[in-house]
Protein backbone atom coordinates (compact mmCIF):
# COMPACT_ATOMS: atom_id res chain seq x y z
CA UNK A 1 0.00 0.00 0.00
CA UNK A 2 1.37 3.36 -0.86
CA UNK A 3 1.54 5.52 2.60
CA UNK A 4 -0.49 7.67 3.23
CA UNK A 5 2.30 10.73 2.97
CA UNK A 6 2.87 9.58 -0.89
CA UNK A 7 -0.62 9.80 -1.52
CA UNK A 8 -1.02 13.25 0.24
CA UNK A 9 1.76 14.74 -1.53
CA UNK A 10 0.89 12.94 -4.87
CA UNK A 11 -2.73 13.56 -4.92
CA UNK A 12 -5.11 10.69 -5.01
CA UNK A 13 -3.79 8.07 -7.07
CA UNK A 14 -3.17 4.54 -6.02
CA UNK A 15 -0.34 4.02 -8.99
CA UNK A 16 3.19 2.72 -7.46
CA UNK A 17 6.23 4.52 -8.52
CA UNK A 18 8.39 2.17 -10.11
CA UNK A 19 12.10 2.84 -11.26
CA UNK A 20 12.76 2.41 -15.18
CA UNK A 21 15.63 0.67 -15.64
CA UNK A 22 17.95 1.67 -17.94
CA UNK A 23 19.40 -0.77 -20.41
CA UNK A 24 22.81 -0.52 -21.83
CA UNK A 25 22.57 -1.96 -25.70
CA UNK A 26 25.36 -3.85 -26.90
CA UNK A 27 26.85 -2.85 -30.70
CA UNK A 28 26.39 -5.23 -32.71
CA UNK A 29 28.86 -7.79 -33.64
CA UNK A 30 28.09 -8.67 -37.03
CA UNK A 31 30.68 -8.33 -39.77
CA UNK A 32 28.63 -7.28 -42.63
CA UNK A 33 27.44 -4.41 -41.00
CA UNK A 34 28.08 -0.95 -42.75
CA UNK A 35 29.00 2.08 -40.92
CA UNK A 36 25.58 3.78 -40.54
CA UNK A 37 23.80 0.18 -40.23
CA UNK A 38 24.66 -0.30 -36.87
CA UNK A 39 23.47 3.40 -35.47
CA UNK A 40 20.02 2.42 -37.25
CA UNK A 41 19.30 -0.77 -35.66
CA UNK A 42 20.99 0.23 -32.08
CA UNK A 43 17.81 2.91 -32.58
CA UNK A 44 15.44 0.23 -33.03
CA UNK A 45 16.36 -2.30 -30.50
CA UNK A 46 16.22 0.16 -27.80
CA UNK A 47 13.05 0.94 -29.28
CA UNK A 48 12.11 -2.12 -29.25
CA UNK A 49 13.78 -3.19 -25.67
CA UNK A 50 12.27 0.27 -24.17
CA UNK A 51 8.51 -0.57 -25.64
CA UNK A 52 8.83 -4.39 -23.97
CA UNK A 53 10.05 -2.73 -20.73
CA UNK A 54 7.53 -0.18 -20.59
CA UNK A 55 4.86 -3.09 -21.23
CA UNK A 56 6.38 -5.08 -18.52
CA UNK A 57 6.17 -1.75 -16.08
CA UNK A 58 2.49 -1.12 -17.27
CA UNK A 59 1.67 -4.78 -16.89
CA UNK A 60 3.63 -4.66 -13.17
CA UNK A 61 1.58 -1.37 -12.38
CA UNK A 62 -1.58 -2.84 -13.30
CA UNK A 63 -0.83 -6.35 -10.67
CA UNK A 64 -0.15 -3.93 -8.28
CA UNK A 65 -3.05 -1.64 -8.43
CA UNK A 66 -5.20 -4.73 -8.25
CA UNK A 67 -3.99 -5.82 -5.28
CA UNK A 68 -4.28 -2.64 -4.25
CA UNK A 69 -7.41 -2.79 -4.56
CA UNK A 70 -8.08 -6.11 -3.13
CA UNK A 71 -6.24 -5.59 -0.07
CA UNK A 72 -8.02 -2.50 0.88
CA UNK A 73 -11.26 -4.06 0.01
CA UNK A 74 -10.36 -7.28 2.02
CA UNK A 75 -9.29 -4.55 5.05
CA UNK A 76 -12.44 -2.62 4.63
CA UNK A 77 -14.47 -5.41 4.90
CA UNK A 78 -12.77 -7.04 7.20
CA UNK A 79 -13.05 -3.81 10.00
CA UNK A 80 -17.13 -3.78 8.48
CA UNK A 81 -15.91 -0.50 7.02
CA UNK A 82 -18.24 0.96 4.23
CA UNK A 83 -17.14 4.03 2.07
CA UNK A 84 -19.19 5.99 0.08
CA UNK A 85 -19.48 9.19 -2.17
CA UNK A 86 -17.32 10.57 -4.96
CA UNK A 87 -13.14 10.38 -5.12
CA UNK A 88 -13.28 7.95 -2.70
CA UNK A 89 -9.86 6.78 -3.02
CA UNK A 90 -8.38 7.51 -0.07
CA UNK A 91 -5.72 5.85 1.68
CA UNK A 92 -5.88 3.96 4.85
CA UNK A 93 -4.22 4.72 7.67
CA UNK A 94 -3.23 1.49 9.14
CA UNK A 95 -0.87 2.63 11.44
CA UNK A 96 0.14 6.33 13.09
CA UNK A 97 4.22 5.60 12.62
CA UNK A 98 2.79 5.85 9.16
CA UNK A 99 1.84 9.80 9.86
CA UNK A 100 5.66 10.52 10.85
CA UNK A 101 6.81 11.97 7.70
CA UNK A 102 4.05 14.37 7.59
CA UNK A 103 2.74 15.10 11.18
CA UNK A 104 4.91 17.51 13.17
CA UNK A 105 6.84 15.44 15.70
CA UNK A 106 5.07 17.44 19.05
CA UNK A 107 1.66 15.66 17.60
CA UNK A 108 3.47 12.47 17.22
CA UNK A 109 4.65 13.05 20.70
CA UNK A 110 1.11 13.98 21.85
CA UNK A 111 -0.46 10.89 20.49
CA UNK A 112 2.22 8.46 22.19
CA UNK A 113 1.45 10.35 25.69
CA UNK A 114 -2.09 9.53 25.01
CA UNK A 115 -1.11 5.73 24.73
CA UNK A 116 -2.88 5.25 21.74
CA UNK A 117 -0.64 2.63 19.38
CA UNK A 118 -3.20 1.60 16.55
CA UNK A 119 -5.63 3.69 14.75
CA UNK A 120 -9.19 2.38 15.12
CA UNK A 121 -11.28 1.65 12.19
CA UNK A 122 -12.86 5.23 12.71
CA UNK A 123 -9.70 6.79 12.82
CA UNK A 124 -7.82 4.71 9.69
CA UNK A 125 -10.61 6.16 7.45
CA UNK A 126 -11.56 9.53 8.84
CA UNK A 127 -8.00 10.96 9.63
CA UNK A 128 -6.82 10.51 6.13
CA UNK A 129 -10.55 11.90 4.62
CA UNK A 130 -10.27 15.11 7.10
CA UNK A 131 -6.33 15.87 6.31
CA UNK A 132 -7.73 16.28 2.30
CA UNK A 133 -10.25 18.58 3.89
CA UNK A 134 -13.56 16.91 2.45
CA UNK A 135 -17.13 17.00 3.91
CA UNK A 136 -17.53 13.78 5.85
CA UNK A 137 -20.44 12.00 7.76
CA UNK A 138 -19.32 9.34 9.56
CA UNK A 139 -21.20 6.76 11.58
CA UNK A 140 -18.96 4.77 14.08
CA UNK A 141 -20.20 2.74 17.34
CA UNK A 142 -19.66 4.12 20.87
CA UNK A 143 -16.50 4.15 22.21
CA UNK A 144 -14.59 3.66 19.23
CA UNK A 145 -12.38 6.97 19.08
CA UNK A 146 -14.24 9.33 17.13
CA UNK A 147 -12.85 12.44 19.06
CA UNK A 148 -9.75 11.52 18.14
CA UNK A 149 -10.72 11.16 14.27
CA UNK A 150 -11.38 14.11 14.03
CA UNK A 151 -9.37 16.31 16.33
CA UNK A 152 -6.12 15.03 15.19
CA UNK A 153 -6.51 15.88 11.29
CA UNK A 154 -7.99 19.42 12.25
CA UNK A 155 -5.47 20.16 14.84
CA UNK A 156 -2.74 18.95 11.58
CA UNK A 157 -4.41 20.86 9.66
CA UNK A 158 -4.62 24.14 11.79
CA UNK A 159 -1.40 23.78 12.63
CA UNK A 160 -0.38 26.89 14.35
CA UNK A 161 -2.34 29.57 16.10
CA UNK A 162 -3.44 32.37 14.17
CA UNK A 163 -5.01 36.20 14.89
CA UNK A 164 -8.08 36.80 13.45
CA UNK A 165 -11.23 34.50 14.44
CA UNK A 166 -11.13 30.83 15.04
CA UNK A 167 -11.00 28.49 11.91
CA UNK A 168 -12.88 25.60 13.92
CA UNK A 169 -16.07 25.46 15.33
CA UNK A 170 -16.86 22.27 17.36
CA UNK A 171 -20.71 21.69 18.36
CA UNK A 172 -21.83 19.59 20.97
CA UNK A 173 -25.20 19.41 22.84
CA UNK A 174 -24.18 19.18 26.41
CA UNK A 175 -22.07 20.84 28.95
CA UNK A 176 -20.05 17.59 29.99
CA UNK A 177 -19.44 16.60 26.35
CA UNK A 178 -18.04 19.72 25.69
CA UNK A 179 -15.81 19.54 28.58
CA UNK A 180 -14.57 16.19 27.23
CA UNK A 181 -13.96 17.32 24.12
CA UNK A 182 -12.48 20.31 25.47
CA UNK A 183 -9.60 17.92 27.53
CA UNK A 184 -9.76 15.55 24.42
CA UNK A 185 -8.40 18.65 21.79
CA UNK A 186 -5.90 20.07 24.61
CA UNK A 187 -4.34 16.10 25.17
CA UNK A 188 -3.58 16.15 21.47
CA UNK A 189 -2.97 20.14 21.43
CA UNK A 190 0.31 22.34 21.66
CA UNK A 191 0.49 25.42 20.30
CA UNK A 192 -3.60 26.35 19.03
CA UNK A 193 -5.94 28.12 21.24
CA UNK A 194 -9.24 26.37 21.90
CA UNK A 195 -11.98 27.94 23.82
CA UNK A 196 -15.38 26.65 25.35
CA UNK A 197 -17.66 29.27 24.71
CA UNK A 198 -18.85 29.61 28.44
CA UNK A 199 -15.27 30.40 29.08
CA UNK A 200 -15.25 33.95 27.24
CA UNK A 201 -17.06 36.85 28.51
CA UNK A 202 -20.57 36.74 26.78
CA UNK A 203 -20.44 40.87 26.90
CA UNK A 204 -20.86 41.64 23.52
CA UNK A 205 -17.45 43.84 23.20
CA UNK A 206 -15.65 41.52 25.06
CA UNK A 207 -16.50 38.70 23.34
CA UNK A 208 -15.62 40.24 19.84
CA UNK A 209 -12.04 40.38 21.60
CA UNK A 210 -11.74 36.96 22.47
CA UNK A 211 -12.86 35.91 19.53
CA UNK A 212 -9.81 37.10 17.33
CA UNK A 213 -7.66 35.30 19.68
CA UNK A 214 -8.74 31.90 19.24
CA UNK A 215 -7.95 28.81 16.49
CA UNK A 216 -10.75 26.49 18.04
CA UNK A 217 -14.38 27.51 19.44
CA UNK A 218 -16.18 24.60 21.43
CA UNK A 219 -20.08 25.60 21.68
CA UNK A 220 -23.15 24.12 21.68
CA UNK A 221 -25.71 25.53 18.63
CA UNK A 222 -28.03 27.46 20.57
CA UNK A 223 -24.97 29.77 23.10
CA UNK A 224 -23.06 30.08 19.61
CA UNK A 225 -26.58 31.15 18.02
CA UNK A 226 -27.46 34.32 20.31
CA UNK A 227 -23.91 35.87 19.89
CA UNK A 228 -23.07 34.77 16.77
CA UNK A 229 -24.21 38.67 15.22
CA UNK A 230 -21.38 40.47 17.17
CA UNK A 231 -18.42 38.82 15.56
CA UNK A 232 -16.48 37.89 11.95
CA UNK A 233 -17.26 34.67 10.82
CA UNK A 234 -15.26 34.41 7.53
CA UNK A 235 -11.99 32.70 8.84
CA UNK A 236 -13.79 29.38 9.71
CA UNK A 237 -12.74 26.65 7.73
CA UNK A 238 -14.18 23.66 9.38
CA UNK A 239 -17.42 22.91 11.40
CA UNK A 240 -17.64 19.84 13.13
CA UNK A 241 -20.70 18.31 14.88
CA UNK A 242 -20.58 15.71 17.73
CA UNK A 243 -23.71 13.86 18.00
CA UNK A 244 -24.70 15.37 14.97
CA UNK A 245 -28.80 13.34 15.57
CA UNK A 246 -28.79 14.58 19.34
CA UNK A 247 -29.77 18.32 18.41
CA UNK A 248 -32.94 16.53 16.19
CA UNK A 249 -33.85 15.13 19.58
CA UNK A 250 -33.47 17.74 21.48
CA UNK A 251 -36.13 19.22 19.11
CA UNK A 252 -33.25 21.75 17.85
CA UNK A 253 -33.58 21.44 14.10
CA UNK A 254 -35.20 24.64 13.76
CA UNK A 255 -31.93 25.99 15.14
CA UNK A 256 -29.24 23.74 13.32
CA UNK A 257 -30.47 24.55 10.17
CA UNK A 258 -30.66 28.66 10.74
CA UNK A 259 -26.89 28.16 11.98
CA UNK A 260 -25.83 26.39 8.73
CA UNK A 261 -27.75 28.90 6.90
CA UNK A 262 -25.47 31.45 8.64
CA UNK A 263 -22.41 29.58 7.54
CA UNK A 264 -23.84 28.81 4.20
CA UNK A 265 -21.97 31.35 2.21
CA UNK A 266 -18.88 30.40 3.55
CA UNK A 267 -16.00 27.92 2.20
CA UNK A 268 -16.25 25.72 4.77
CA UNK A 269 -15.93 22.05 5.43
CA UNK A 270 -18.08 19.93 7.52
CA UNK A 271 -17.85 16.92 9.53
CA UNK A 272 -20.90 15.14 11.00
CA UNK A 273 -19.85 12.51 13.50
CA UNK A 274 -22.46 9.93 15.56
CA UNK A 275 -22.88 6.54 16.63
CA UNK A 276 -26.40 6.80 15.64
CA UNK A 277 -27.76 9.04 12.23
CA UNK A 278 -31.01 8.19 11.62
CA UNK A 279 -31.30 8.27 7.67
CA UNK A 280 -33.93 11.10 7.21
CA UNK A 281 -31.61 13.18 9.42
CA UNK A 282 -28.12 12.35 7.28
CA UNK A 283 -30.26 13.61 4.16
CA UNK A 284 -31.36 17.03 6.22
CA UNK A 285 -26.84 17.07 6.53
CA UNK A 286 -26.59 15.77 3.27
CA UNK A 287 -28.75 18.42 1.07
CA UNK A 288 -25.96 20.56 2.72
CA UNK A 289 -22.83 19.32 1.91
CA UNK A 290 -21.18 19.28 -1.58
CA UNK A 291 -19.96 15.85 -2.70
CA UNK A 292 -19.49 13.95 1.03
CA UNK A 293 -18.40 11.01 1.89
CA UNK A 294 -19.70 9.13 3.98
CA UNK A 295 -18.49 6.69 6.26
CA UNK A 296 -19.79 3.87 8.27
CA UNK A 297 -18.83 0.97 10.94
CA UNK A 298 -20.43 -1.60 11.50
CA UNK A 299 -24.15 -0.64 10.95
CA UNK A 300 -26.64 2.19 11.77
CA UNK A 301 -27.61 1.41 15.38
CA UNK A 302 -24.54 -1.16 15.93
CA UNK A 303 -23.79 -2.19 19.26
CA UNK A 304 -20.51 -3.75 19.53
CA UNK A 305 -19.87 -7.40 19.80
CA UNK A 306 -17.12 -6.52 23.09
CA UNK A 307 -20.73 -5.29 24.74
CA UNK A 308 -22.16 -8.59 26.58
CA UNK A 309 -25.74 -7.21 26.11
CA UNK A 310 -28.34 -9.24 28.84
CA UNK A 311 -32.25 -8.66 28.88
CA UNK A 312 -34.04 -9.54 32.27
CA UNK A 313 -37.73 -9.74 32.65
CA UNK A 314 -38.77 -8.42 36.30
CA UNK A 315 -42.49 -8.25 35.45
CA UNK A 316 -43.01 -4.93 37.66
CA UNK A 317 -40.93 -2.17 39.88
CA UNK A 318 -40.70 -4.46 42.86
CA UNK A 319 -38.58 -6.81 40.52
CA UNK A 320 -36.37 -4.35 39.34
CA UNK A 321 -35.31 -2.96 43.08
CA UNK A 322 -35.26 -7.38 44.11
CA UNK A 323 -32.91 -7.51 40.52
CA UNK A 324 -30.55 -4.65 41.89
CA UNK A 325 -30.22 -6.42 45.21
CA UNK A 326 -29.26 -10.10 43.72
CA UNK A 327 -26.73 -8.71 41.25
CA UNK A 328 -25.07 -7.49 44.23
CA UNK A 329 -25.21 -10.56 46.41
CA UNK A 330 -23.99 -12.58 43.55
CA UNK A 331 -21.30 -9.70 43.62
CA UNK A 332 -22.17 -8.50 40.03
CA UNK A 333 -21.65 -5.50 40.85
CA UNK A 334 -17.95 -4.55 39.88
CA UNK A 335 -17.58 -0.69 39.80
CA UNK A 336 -17.69 1.21 38.05
CA UNK A 337 -20.99 0.56 37.53
CA UNK A 338 -23.88 3.24 35.62
CA UNK A 339 -27.23 2.64 36.17
CA UNK A 340 -29.95 4.80 34.13
CA UNK A 341 -33.76 5.72 34.97
CA UNK A 342 -36.09 7.60 33.09
CA UNK A 343 -36.58 10.35 34.93
CA UNK A 344 -34.52 12.90 37.78
CA UNK A 345 -36.87 12.16 40.60
CA UNK A 346 -36.66 8.58 39.84
CA UNK A 347 -32.85 8.76 39.78
CA UNK A 348 -32.99 10.41 43.33
CA UNK A 349 -35.20 8.10 44.56
CA UNK A 350 -33.34 4.88 43.86
CA UNK A 351 -29.90 6.86 44.95
CA UNK A 352 -31.94 6.75 48.32
CA UNK A 353 -32.75 2.80 48.11
CA UNK A 354 -29.47 2.00 47.20
CA UNK A 355 -27.93 3.97 50.16
CA UNK A 356 -29.86 2.18 52.70
CA UNK A 357 -28.09 -1.36 51.68
CA UNK A 358 -24.61 0.33 52.64
CA UNK A 359 -22.53 -1.58 50.29
CA UNK A 360 -21.96 0.80 47.41
CA UNK A 361 -21.05 4.10 47.26
CA UNK A 362 -23.98 5.74 45.46
CA UNK A 363 -24.67 9.08 43.47
CA UNK A 364 -26.77 10.46 41.33
CA UNK A 365 -26.74 13.01 38.51
CA UNK A 366 -29.50 14.69 36.59
CA UNK A 367 -30.66 18.12 34.91
CA UNK A 368 -31.69 19.77 37.52
CA UNK A 369 -28.52 20.12 39.47
CA UNK A 370 -26.36 22.92 39.56
CA UNK A 371 -23.53 22.75 36.71
CA UNK A 372 -20.37 22.50 39.56
CA UNK A 373 -22.12 19.87 41.67
CA UNK A 374 -22.64 17.76 38.27
CA UNK A 375 -18.67 18.19 37.24
CA UNK A 376 -17.44 17.27 40.60
CA UNK A 377 -19.92 14.44 40.70
CA UNK A 378 -18.51 13.30 37.35
CA UNK A 379 -15.06 14.08 38.59
CA UNK A 380 -15.50 12.04 41.66
CA UNK A 381 -16.77 9.36 39.12
CA UNK A 382 -14.06 9.38 37.06
CA UNK A 383 -11.68 8.87 40.32
CA UNK A 384 -13.46 5.84 41.74
CA UNK A 385 -14.68 7.35 45.04
CA UNK A 386 -18.20 7.02 43.40
CA UNK A 387 -18.71 3.86 42.45
CA UNK A 388 -21.79 3.63 40.90
CA UNK A 389 -23.74 6.34 39.34
CA UNK A 390 -27.22 6.63 38.79
CA UNK A 391 -28.24 8.93 35.92
CA UNK A 392 -30.74 10.23 33.71
CA UNK A 393 -30.17 9.75 29.47
CA UNK A 394 -28.47 13.27 30.07
CA UNK A 395 -25.08 11.19 30.86
CA UNK A 396 -26.19 8.61 27.67
CA UNK A 397 -24.47 9.91 25.07
CA UNK A 398 -20.54 10.70 24.29
CA UNK A 399 -19.55 10.55 27.65
CA UNK A 400 -16.10 8.40 28.04
CA UNK A 401 -15.87 7.06 31.61
CA UNK A 402 -12.85 4.77 31.91
CA UNK A 403 -13.33 1.04 32.08
CA UNK A 404 -17.21 1.25 33.64
CA UNK A 405 -17.46 -2.42 33.87
CA UNK A 406 -21.50 -2.38 33.93
CA UNK A 407 -24.31 -0.63 32.68
CA UNK A 408 -27.81 -1.19 33.91
CA UNK A 409 -30.71 -0.06 32.47
CA UNK A 410 -33.09 -0.07 35.16
CA UNK A 411 -35.50 1.92 33.57
CA UNK A 412 -36.22 0.50 29.69
CA UNK A 413 -34.88 3.26 27.00
CA UNK A 414 -37.05 5.15 25.38
CA UNK A 415 -35.96 4.21 21.92
CA UNK A 416 -33.38 1.98 20.17
CA UNK A 417 -31.25 5.03 20.05
CA UNK A 418 -30.78 5.85 23.50
CA UNK A 419 -30.32 2.08 24.08
CA UNK A 420 -27.41 1.94 21.69
CA UNK A 421 -25.68 4.88 23.61
CA UNK A 422 -26.36 4.09 27.04
CA UNK A 423 -25.08 0.83 26.79
CA UNK A 424 -22.28 2.22 24.76
CA UNK A 425 -20.76 3.72 28.50
CA UNK A 426 -18.74 0.53 28.71
CA UNK A 427 -17.17 -1.56 26.55
CA UNK A 428 -15.07 1.41 25.34
CA UNK A 429 -11.55 1.49 23.85
CA UNK A 430 -11.49 -2.08 22.92
CA UNK A 431 -12.02 -3.28 26.40
CA UNK A 432 -15.00 -5.68 26.97
CA UNK A 433 -18.27 -4.27 28.90
CA UNK A 434 -21.66 -5.40 30.34
CA UNK A 435 -25.07 -4.59 30.04
CA UNK A 436 -28.10 -5.32 31.54
CA UNK A 437 -31.57 -4.17 30.34
CA UNK A 438 -34.19 -5.03 33.35
CA UNK A 439 -37.89 -5.06 31.00
CA UNK A 440 -41.59 -4.85 32.61
CA UNK A 441 -44.64 -6.04 31.19
CA UNK A 442 -44.93 -2.42 30.47
CA UNK A 443 -41.90 -2.36 28.46
CA UNK A 444 -42.76 -5.36 25.67
CA UNK A 445 -43.63 -3.70 22.85
CA UNK A 446 -40.39 -2.22 22.50
CA UNK A 447 -38.73 -5.85 22.65
CA UNK A 448 -39.02 -6.94 19.43
CA UNK A 449 -37.10 -3.13 18.04
CA UNK A 450 -34.62 -4.06 20.76
CA UNK A 451 -34.21 -7.76 19.33
CA UNK A 452 -33.53 -6.07 16.29
CA UNK A 453 -30.51 -4.22 17.96
CA UNK A 454 -29.30 -7.05 19.28
CA UNK A 455 -29.77 -8.81 16.12
CA UNK A 456 -27.52 -6.36 13.81
CA UNK A 457 -25.01 -6.33 16.56
CA UNK A 458 -24.44 -10.00 16.22
CA UNK A 459 -25.79 -11.46 19.23
CA UNK A 460 -27.68 -14.65 19.74
CA UNK A 461 -31.72 -13.48 19.60
CA UNK A 462 -34.14 -15.98 21.52
CA UNK A 463 -36.44 -16.86 17.81
CA UNK A 464 -39.69 -15.74 20.46
CA UNK A 465 -38.61 -11.95 20.55
CA UNK A 466 -39.13 -11.71 16.77
CA UNK A 467 -42.51 -13.17 17.47
CA UNK A 468 -43.97 -10.02 19.52
CA UNK A 469 -45.70 -7.47 17.78
CA UNK A 470 -43.71 -4.63 16.48
CA UNK A 471 -44.14 -1.58 18.58
CA UNK A 472 -45.94 0.80 15.48
CA UNK A 473 -44.23 4.22 14.60
CA UNK A 474 -47.06 6.07 16.51
CA UNK A 475 -46.47 3.96 19.77
CA UNK A 476 -42.57 4.85 19.33
CA UNK A 477 -43.27 8.79 18.81
CA UNK A 478 -45.72 8.19 21.80
CA UNK A 479 -43.17 6.90 24.04
CA UNK A 480 -40.85 9.47 23.51
CA UNK A 481 -43.28 11.90 24.47
CA UNK A 482 -44.84 10.36 27.27
CA UNK A 483 -42.89 8.12 28.76
CA UNK A 484 -44.10 4.95 30.53
CA UNK A 485 -45.34 5.64 33.92
CA UNK A 486 -44.01 3.27 36.11
CA UNK A 487 -44.59 2.87 40.06
CA UNK A 488 -42.55 4.71 42.36
CA UNK A 489 -39.19 3.13 43.12
CA UNK A 490 -39.98 4.42 46.85
CA UNK A 491 -42.93 2.54 47.36
CA UNK A 492 -41.06 -0.84 46.00
N1 LIG B 1 -6.29 4.82 18.80
C1 LIG B 1 -6.70 4.63 20.03
N2 LIG B 1 -6.15 3.66 20.80
C2 LIG B 1 -6.58 3.45 22.06
N3 LIG B 1 -7.54 4.16 22.67
C3 LIG B 1 -8.14 5.13 21.97
C4 LIG B 1 -7.75 5.43 20.61
N4 LIG B 1 -8.51 6.45 20.18
C5 LIG B 1 -9.33 6.79 21.19
N5 LIG B 1 -9.11 6.02 22.27
C6 LIG B 1 -9.82 6.04 23.57
O1 LIG B 1 -11.10 5.46 23.34
C7 LIG B 1 -12.06 6.01 24.23
C8 LIG B 1 -13.33 6.36 23.48
O2 LIG B 1 -13.06 7.41 22.58
P1 LIG B 1 -14.17 8.49 22.20
O3 LIG B 1 -14.75 9.10 23.42
O4 LIG B 1 -13.60 9.38 21.18
O5 LIG B 1 -15.26 7.52 21.55
P2 LIG B 1 -16.52 7.89 20.65
O6 LIG B 1 -16.44 7.04 19.44
O7 LIG B 1 -16.61 9.36 20.45
O8 LIG B 1 -17.69 7.37 21.56
P3 LIG B 1 -19.21 7.95 21.75
O9 LIG B 1 -19.97 7.59 20.51
O10 LIG B 1 -19.71 7.25 22.93
O11 LIG B 1 -19.10 9.42 21.91
C9 LIG B 1 -11.39 7.19 24.90
O12 LIG B 1 -11.06 6.83 26.22
C10 LIG B 1 -10.14 7.44 24.09
O13 LIG B 1 -9.11 7.94 24.89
Amino acid sequence: MLSIFQVLKNGICTQKKKKIQVQKIEKPQSESESEEQPKIVEHDLKRVRRKESLDQIEQEMTKRRTQDIQYRNTLLKKLKIKISGDNINTPILTNFVKMKNYINQDLMNQLTKCGYQKPTPIQMVAIPIILQKKNLIAIAPTGSGKTCAFALPIIHNLENHKEGGPRCLVFAPAQELADQLYKEFNKLNKELKIKQIQEMNREKQAFKQAWNHIDILISSPLKFLKLHKVIDLSTIEYVIMDEADKYFELGLLAQVKQLLRILESLQITYMFFSATLPEPVEDIYRDLLIDPIKIMIGGRNHVLSKIDQQLRYVSNEYGKIQEIRNLINEGQMTPPVLVFVQSKTRAEALMYEIEQLKVIRVNCIHGDMESKARQEIVEQFHKGTIWMLICTDMMARGIDFKDVQLVINYDFPQSMITYVHRVGRTGRAGKQGKAITLFTDEDKSMLRSLANVLKVSGCQVPEWLFQLPNAKKQLKKKRERFPVKRENIEDQ
